[in-house]
This record gives structure tokens, sequence and C-alpha cells, in this order.
């Protein structure tokens, strides 16, 4: 078995070997063909990101770059979200250590994301605001389907993106483009984030999407992943050890910001809205 610790193997038919971890927040396949792994996110309803499915995803991608996967398309199994954002249940009224592991962990996935050996895609078959978008954005490639929406909207809830966050986005997109989206935090319509660059293919579905992502993962398929994986460590280098050098400061800011009761006000407000919202 290629991934020991992934569990609940079964085997399907045309190679491709389905995993699931023992919460089934995430699940993975790996076409034996390939090597591409495909990691879902499936935390009904919006898959907000909490400490679970976080550590989920983390877990998993320690497990991807120890086994070589040769690519990932990491993508939403509830078609029509790719992912909420973090959970803002794990900010709101919080309990102060399980909020500093959630941020620790949020810090860990990220890290692991954004520096990962092997190619990744995003596969955005669904809004994706905020640390929706921050798992897009660390990706090498994003594939979006229509009529979807995709940003940074920290700004709209009261509360500031982290500097991480920031580099992310300027890393795809540019200083001038990125202080616009995030000041305003906006929301970009698929169309909209396709000309700005902040995605890079526009899908009508998930077959043409996992074709599409397959088709950008095949590109390295003659490149030496060695050199292919340090050109992307050469790359990255500046903005992981960035976060990685700062991230005690981080978390300190993250949890003294956090729990201010501005902050709080905030975020309940929000929650409200979303609340009255899907009632209405
Ligand atoms: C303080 C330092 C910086 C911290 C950085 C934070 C970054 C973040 O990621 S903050 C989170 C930002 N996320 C959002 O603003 C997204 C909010 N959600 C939506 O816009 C919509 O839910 C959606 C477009 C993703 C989906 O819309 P849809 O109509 O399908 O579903 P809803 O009816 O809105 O939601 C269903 C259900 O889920 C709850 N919910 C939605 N998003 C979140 C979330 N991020 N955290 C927790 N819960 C969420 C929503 O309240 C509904 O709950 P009920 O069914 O109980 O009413």
């Amino acid at each position: 078995m290629a991934l020991r610790n992934l569990s609940k193997l079964k085997i399907h038919k045309f190679g491709i070997r389905q995993f699931s971890k023992e919460a089934n927040l995430v699940s993975v396949a790996v076409n034996d063909k390939t090597g591409v792994a495909t990691l879902n996110l499936q935390r009904p309803p919006v898959n907000s990101l909490n400490l679970e499915i976080l550590s989920e995803i983390s877990s998993t991608l320690t497990d991807l770059e120890k086994n070589k996967t040769r690519g990932l398309i990491l993508t939403s199994k509830n078609e029509g979200i790719f992912s909420a954002g973090l959970d803002i249940m794990e900010m709101y009224k919080p309990d102060v250590e399980r909020m500093k592991k959630f941020w620790t962990t949020l810090q860990d996935t990220w890290i692991k994301l954004y520096s990962c050996s092997f190619p990744s895609v995003a596969l955005i078959n669904g809004h994706a605001p905020a640390g929706g978008c921050l798992l897009a954005l660390s990706c090498e490639y994003r594939v979006m389907f229509k009529n979807c929406t995709i940003g940074l909207n920290e700004t709209q809830l009261g509360i500031v993106a982290p500097q991480w966050f920031i580099s992310s986005m300027r890393n795809v997109i540019g200083q001038r483009q990125t202080e616009s989206a995030l000041t305003q935090g906006r929301m970009f319509k698929t169309e909209e984030a396709l000309s700005i660059g902040m995605i890079d293919e526009v899908v009508e579905n998930n077959e043409e999407g996992v074709a599409r992502a397959a088709a950008f993962l095949k590109r390295f398929e003659r490149i030496p992943p060695m050199a292919r994986a340090m050109t992307k460590k050469y790359i990255r280098k500046e903005t992981i050890e960035n976060m990685v050098k700062n991230r005690e400061e981080d978390l300190k800011n993250f949890v003294t910001y956090g729990t201010q009761p501005a902050v709080q006000e905030y975020l309940g407000a929000y929650l409200q809205s979303l609340k009255k919202k899907s009632k209405a």
C-alpha cells in the first residue's frame, strides 16, 4: 500500500485507489497510472475549515509527500462550495487553547501546501472566500467553475488578513491588485478572477475541470522532479521563511487581535447575518 497512514483503503477499477481518513473530512484518491492524488474536502455543509479538517489536510499532505506523489488536485466533494474559509466558530467566543491549536494547524497546513515538492492544482468547483481562497492561492495552478466567487474578504468581516495570506495573493496577482482587492475585501466572480490572473482557466463542469487540472500536471511528466521541486522551493523560499520566522508572533497576534471585543462583535454580527441568510 502506497499510503500507509491513510485508512480504509479501497481498490477501484481503472487503477484509482480511494482513501478516507477515519473522520472522513477529507478523502484522497490516487491514480496509480499517473501518481496524481485528488484530495477532496468534504466537511458539510460548506467545507469551513475547523481544527479537525485542517489536521486531516495537514496529515494527508505529509503522507503524500512521503509517498512521492507526482501531483495534487485539491478540490471539494461539495460542488458549489470549494471552501467557506476558516470556520468562524473557531474564532467566535473561543476557547483560547483550542484557538491556538487551530491557528498552529492552519499555519502547518499552509506551510505544507505552499512548499510541497509535487505540483499542485486547485480545482475550484465552488465559492472560495477567505481561507478557501488561501488554499487555492497556495497551489501552483487554479481551474475554476463558472458563476463562483473567490477572494480574501476579511476586511468585510472587520478582520485583517495576516501577512502570509497577503503574500500568497501578492505572489499570484501582484502588489497593486492585491492592495485594491484586500482593502475592499473584494470577492471576484470567476471571469473577473481570470482577468486579473487570480485563476488560470475557467471550466464548465467537473469532468472538464479534472481534465484541465490533469493537463497542467502532465506538463511536468518530462521535467526531472528534483529540478522542478528545487526551483519551486527557491521561488517560494522568501515567503515561507518570512512566515516560519514570524509564526510565534503571528499566533500571538491572532489570539490577541481575535479576542478583542470589537473583533468578537464583528464576528458575531457576521455569523448572525450568515444564519439569517440561510434561514431566509
Ligand atoms: C482574526 C484574524 C484573521 C483571520 C482570518 C480569517 C479568514 C477566514 O477564512 S474568515 C471566514 C470567511 N468566510 C466567509 O466570509 C464565508 C462565509 N460564507 C459564505 O459566504 C457562504 O456561506 C457561502 C458562499 C460559502 C455558501 O453559501 P450557501 O448559501 O451555500 O450556504 P449558507 O446558507 O451561507 O451557509 C450554510 C451554513 O454554513 C454556515 N457557514 C457558512 N460559512 C461559514 C464559516 N466560514 N464558518 C462557520 N459557519 C459558516 C452558515 O452560517 C450556515 O449555517 P446554518 O445552517 O447553521 O445557518
